[in-house]
């Protein structure tokens, strides 16, 4: 049986290890050592060009109210963890500065997305969390951005609540598709948290229940003003488009008579028709809308064979994130404060773009000076600054060939301080803003990164000193390993 807690929070939406680890620190006095964690992926999603960033409207949240509960700390004296760590915890606010791209920023692999900064502790009872809201955000996001790149002007509903990995998903999902291009969604509970446009037609059951189509659109017409039947409960073209169009010219201007949806079928074949039956009948204006298993592909190729449909319902593929379920964003330590001074750590692997980027960054989104163009993003220590130099020198961190020099230039920081020492500092845009932004950011990357089919690489470029750096680092690690003796 579920246990309700008055006083729930998130504080406990960790793993176990980051509360050991916590412990550990504590119990050897380290856990105020200043650290410095960043969150990146490895890998584009969807093998798309571009990621939409999404989440930290969640992430503000949930760093907000980041406390142990009486009913936390009361669970975690259960399992065992000594009572002076529970007193320490009880006592716990998050101290730390956040630094983070915006929502609706387009972001791209092995760049740090958002920076956590602070006593060793705060940082690391903040990884799952982070990754958690993050990954998922960011990848239906994306998502959402591929199929709304297939549209054009065509309306997106968001149809995925039923399907969605449970509530929360189905919830954040909805406003991540929103923000990478949806224009409304069905789920009611999203429309009423974050304002986004409500949009429904009606399901089978409605005809199921009549059991012939003309008197369950007479219905439901008499009931409301604005109607989309759904056609395809037993024959679309011989049964339910001409019950529609009889219903709408019954019903005149007593209703907004905005479309039929498909729900089954050859939807190519059967749009076409049905587009001439509509505008046949007088009803040019009222729209085809279609649902049934969409992503991005069959739309196209829906389009690609001249589907009349205009507005496209898609749920399952799009909220699930079908064709790649994780982003697989990590959370790496990447400087720790070691006798009084900031030292940069690394992780090593066989595989080198698994190794991670040590040193305190900035990411800077170089463009044109001349068009606005985005000539790539340039990741850079901290203590460096780009708008100082005339010149930049871009190249790929492990094919060190692919280089070149950019001039007028202009170079912004994409990190912007979210939390300063626990306290909030940032502004969140409104949701409207943020989908506007995001559109915006897209519609000056060039064209070569947008398509969905094998989109030429966006340079994501360390700077000289950061390569240099890094390359030290793991010269002395190999030098550290290599001089390890063990009798
Ligand atoms: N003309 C088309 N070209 C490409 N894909 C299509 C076309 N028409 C429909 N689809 C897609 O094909 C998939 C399967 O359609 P299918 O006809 O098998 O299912 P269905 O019509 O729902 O079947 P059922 O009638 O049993 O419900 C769906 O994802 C649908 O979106
Ligand atoms: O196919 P998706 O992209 O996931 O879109 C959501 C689906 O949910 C509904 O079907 P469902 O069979 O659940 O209910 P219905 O009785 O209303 O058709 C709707 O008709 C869509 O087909
Ligand atoms: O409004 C609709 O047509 C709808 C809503 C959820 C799922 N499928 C369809």
């Amino acid at each position: 049986m579920v246990k309700n807690y008055a006083d729930d929070s998130l504080t406990l939406h960790t793993d176990a290890y980051q509360i050991n680890m916590i412990q550990t620190y504590w119990e050897k006095g380290i856990h105020n050592k200043n650290a410095v964690f960043e969150v990146f992926f490895r890998k584009m999603p969807f093998d798309n060009g571009y990621a939409v960033f999404a989440g930290l409207e969640r992430v503000i949240d949930y760093i907000k109210n980041l406390k142990f509960t009486k009913s936390d700390i009361e669970y975690l004296r259960e399992q065992g963890y000594p009572d002076d760590f529970l007193d320490y915890l009880s006592d716990f606010r998050f101290k730390g500065t956040i630094r983070s791209f915006a929502e609706g920023d387009l972001v791209f692999n092995n760049e740090p997305l958002m920076q956590i900064e602070g006593p060793l502790a705060d940082c690391q009872i903040v990884e799952t969390a982070i990754l958690n809201v993050i990954n998922y955000q960011t990848l239906i996001a994306t998502k959402a951005a591929r199929i709304k790149s297939v549209v054009g002007s065509d309306k997106l509903l968001e149809f995925g609540t039923r399907r969605a990995q449970e509530v929360d998903a189905a919830l954040w999902g909805t406003r991540a598709a929103y923000i990478g291009g949806f224009d409304a969604t069905s789920n009611v509970r999203a429309g009423k948290k974050f304002g986004i446009p409500i949009s429904g037609t009606h399901a089978h059951s409605l005809v199921q229940y009549y059991m012939n189509d003309y008197e369950a659109f007479k219905a439901y017409a008499t009931t409301h003003h604005d109607c989309v039947f759904l056609v395809d409960t037993f024959d679309t073209l011989k049964s339910g488009v001409p019950n529609a169009i009889k219903v709408a010219k019954e019903m005149g201007n007593k209703i907004n008579f905005l479309g039929v949806r498909i729900d089954s079928g050859d939807m190519a074949y059967l749009s076409k028709r049905v587009r001439e039956q509509l505008d046949e009948a007088g009803f040019p204006n009222a729209k085809i809308y279609a649902s049934n298993d969409l992503d991005e592909k069959t739309i196209q190729n829906l389009k690609m064979q001249g589907a009349k449909i205009e507005v496209w319902g898609v749920g399952t593929k799009l909220i699930t994130a079908y064709d790649q379920p994780a982003l697989g964003a990590v959370y790496k330590m990447v400087s720790i404060e070691r006798d009084g001074k900031m030292v940069d750590t690394i992780k090593l692997s066989n595989n080198a773009e698994k190794v991670s980027t040590p040193g305190k960054k900035q990411v800077w989104r170089i463009t044109r000076k001349s068009d606005g163009k985005s000539e790539g993003d340039y990741v850079a220590l901290w203590s460096e600054d780009p708008r100082e130099e005339d010149s930049l020198y871009m190249f790929h961190p492990n094919y060190t060939y692919i280089n070149k020099t950019v001039t007028d230039f202009e170079a912004r920081p994409l990190l912007k301080t979210i939390f300063e020492k626990g306290k909030l500092v940032y502004n969140q845009p409104k949701l409207d803003e943020i989908k506007e932004y995001a559109k915006n950011g897209l519609d000056s990357l060039w064209d070569e990164y947008k398509r969905d089919l094998n989109p030429q690489d966006y340079p994501v470029d360390l700077s000289q000193e950061c390569y240099d750096h890094k390359m030290q680092i793991i010269q002395n690690v190999r030098k550290y390993v290599s001089e390890l003796k063990f009798n």
